[in-house]
Parts: structure tokens; C-alpha cells; sequence
């Protein structure tokens, strides 16, 4: 159960999360987490639809060691709105083993792209989940897709599978590598054949350039640890699309209210999702460092 302090701001993770029984490869990457604040130096937006507690990057940084991770890629998070200064200063500690994802005004400078793209952020990310956001604007979002092309960016689409739908001809007119969070958040009890599933599938059809997180068993998977559906859902995913699947905790884990994720079971299910050594490099190693170390 998350819990809640007495300024309202709510915890939804752990710092002690189980020893996972998975042992990552040497340089892996842990390609979407968060952090949040500390508030008092990076307030929160006025925007937010959440208030969480500060999980800052010593917090990030000391469960990716403890999991066994090498590297983090930080995904700008809704409750810190368009001020991407929380994720590029998690970034500038972390001695070149971070780097990120942005929420922007489409309204920003080519020079503030630039000094994001010297912070370390590798791509911007767009997110059309209701309860999280105002406003999607999709034609300013193709503006910004145009113009993050001559940094060599990509970006992230966060949606879930009810308007996969309308999103077709959208994600049709980005100019730019797009990567789907947490697969369009498909109904994983379908079973890796039905409906959601298929219609993703179709999406990554569509282009060899559009890649996905198969990440958030904990969000996906109702039943828990082991997350069966999830692995049975996600696993021919991993063999049919090796080269353009990423894998990352979501710690720390922003709005789970009322289940606290377990890291280490959600390392667990890495074997389980991607049963060869081979496999298991490519999503962890080698898919993640050509989207975001490839300079
Ligand atoms: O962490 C995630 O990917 C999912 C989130 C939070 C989020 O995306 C955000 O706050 O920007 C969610 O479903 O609440």
C-alpha cells in the first residue's frame, strides 16, 4: 500500500526492495524510472496530479546498484511538468551512467533543446494519459517531433491500448525513432494473442523504427509476482521484436496505490520474458545503449 505523509505527499516504492534472484549482464540499463524532487531544490508542477514524496537520484542510484544494474535512463516524469531540471540534475550526478527522456513546451528554443541535448537527454516524451495531463496537442507535438530530428532524438509515447486507435495516423507522421511505453499498456490477461496484443503488434508492423518498453508487469499484471499473464503476454513479443525492446523498473513506481512493486520480483521476471543470454543482452544492453549512448 502506498502511503501518504502529513503534506499529502504520497510514497508508492521501496528502498528495500527483495535481492532479485536474476543477475543482469555487465552494463545493463534500467531504461525508465523517475525521480521526484528533492521538492525543496526542484518544486513540482503546479499542473501535478500527484504529489509524491522525494525519491531523488541517491535513492535511483543505490537501487540500481542493488539490483544489479549499470546504468539508468530517467524519464522526465507529469509531476514535474515542462521543468526537466529535476532529471538533468539526477543526470549530472550520476558521472555519465544516466541519461534521459524530456517533457517540453512545444514551445521551446532549438538553443534550449541544445543545452538538454548537453544534459544528457536523448529524447522527449509525449504522454496522452488523461488522469496525468491536461492537454495533448498533437499537431504541436508533430512540431517538436520535426524539430528534434537534427539531434538525432526519439520519441516516447505513453497511451494506452483504448486509442491505440486514434493514434494511428499520429505516430504515422513522426519523422523520428518512437519508442511506446509499457506497450501501450495492452490487457495482458488476453494473452499474447488477443485483441491488444495483435493491434500493437500490427503498430510495430506498420514501421522498423517504432520500438516499446516491455516494462510494468506490476502495472499490467493484476495476479502480482510471478506476473504470469504479463510473461505470457510479453515473451513472444521479446523473440519476434529483439532488437527494438527496452526493459526498466518504472521505480519509483509513480501512482501504484495500492500494491508497493517489488523491484526485485520485477528484475525477476526478466528470464522469464527473455529466457536466452542473447535475449536478455540485447534488451538490457545493447538495445538501450544504441537509443542512448550511441554518440
Ligand atoms: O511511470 C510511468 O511510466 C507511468 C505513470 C506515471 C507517468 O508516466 C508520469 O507521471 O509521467 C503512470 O501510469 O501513472
Amino acid at each position: 500500500m502506498s502511503t501518504t505523509d502529513a503534506q499529502g505527499r504520497v510514497r508508492s516504492w521501496t528502498l528495500t526492495p527483495s535481492k532479485p534472484r536474476f543477475t543482469p549482464p555487465p552494463g545493463a540499463v534500467d531504461a525508465h524510472c523517475h525521480v521526484f524532487g528533492p521538492m525543496a531544490q526542484f518544486p513540482f508542477s503546479p499542473k501535478a496530479k500527484y504529489l509524491p514524496q522525494d525519491a531523488g537520484p541517491d535513492a535511483l542510484f543505490a537501487l540500481r546498484d542493488r539490483l544489479g544494474f549499470a546504468r539508468n535512463v530517467i524519464v522526465q516524469a507529469s509531476c514535474h511538468g515542462t521543468d526537466n531540471r529535476a532529471t538533468l540534475g539526477a543526470i549530472a550526478l550520476s558521472n555519465g551512467m544516466a541519461r534521459g527522456v524530456a517533457v517540453v513546451d512545444p514551445a521551446i528554443s532549438d538553443a534550449e533543446l541544445d543545452a538538454l541535448h548537453a544534459g544528457g537527454i536523448r529524447g522527449v516524451r509525449f504522454n496522452f494519459l488523461k488522469r496525468l495531463v491536461d492537454d495533448a496537442p498533437k499537431d504541436r507535438f508533430l512540431d517538436v517531433a520535426r524539430r528534434i530530428e537534427r539531434l538525432g532524438w526519439h520519441v516516447v509515447v505513453y497511451f494506452e491500448a483504448d486509442i491505440l486507435d486514434e493514434m494511428l495516423p499520429f505516430l504515422a507522421a513522426i519523422p523520428v525513432p518512437i519508442v511506446i511505453d509499457h506497450m501501450g499498456r495492452p490487457d495482458v490477461r488476453q494473452g499474447p494473442d488477443g485483441a491488444d496484443m495483435t493491434a500493437f503488434r500490427k503498430l510495430l508492423d506498420s514501421r522498423d523504427d517504432i520500438w516499446t518498453k516491455v516494462t510494468c508487469a506490476d502495472r499490467l499484471d493484476p495476479s502480482g509476482p510471478p506476473y504470469a499473464d504479463f510473461v505470457r503476454a510479453v515473451r513472444p513479443l521479446v523473440e519476434d521484436y529483439p532488437d527494438r525492446v527496452l526493459w526498466g523498473t518504472d521505480w519509483p513506481h509513480p501512482n501504484m496505490e495500492s500494491v508497493l512493486p517489488d523491484d526485485g520480483a520485477l528484475v525477476d521476471t526478466i528470464p522469464h520474458i527473455a529466457a536466452t543470454a542473447e535475449l536478455q543482452h540485447k534488451l538490457l544492453v545493447g538495445n538501450p545503449m544504441r537509443l542512448y549512448w550511441s554518440d
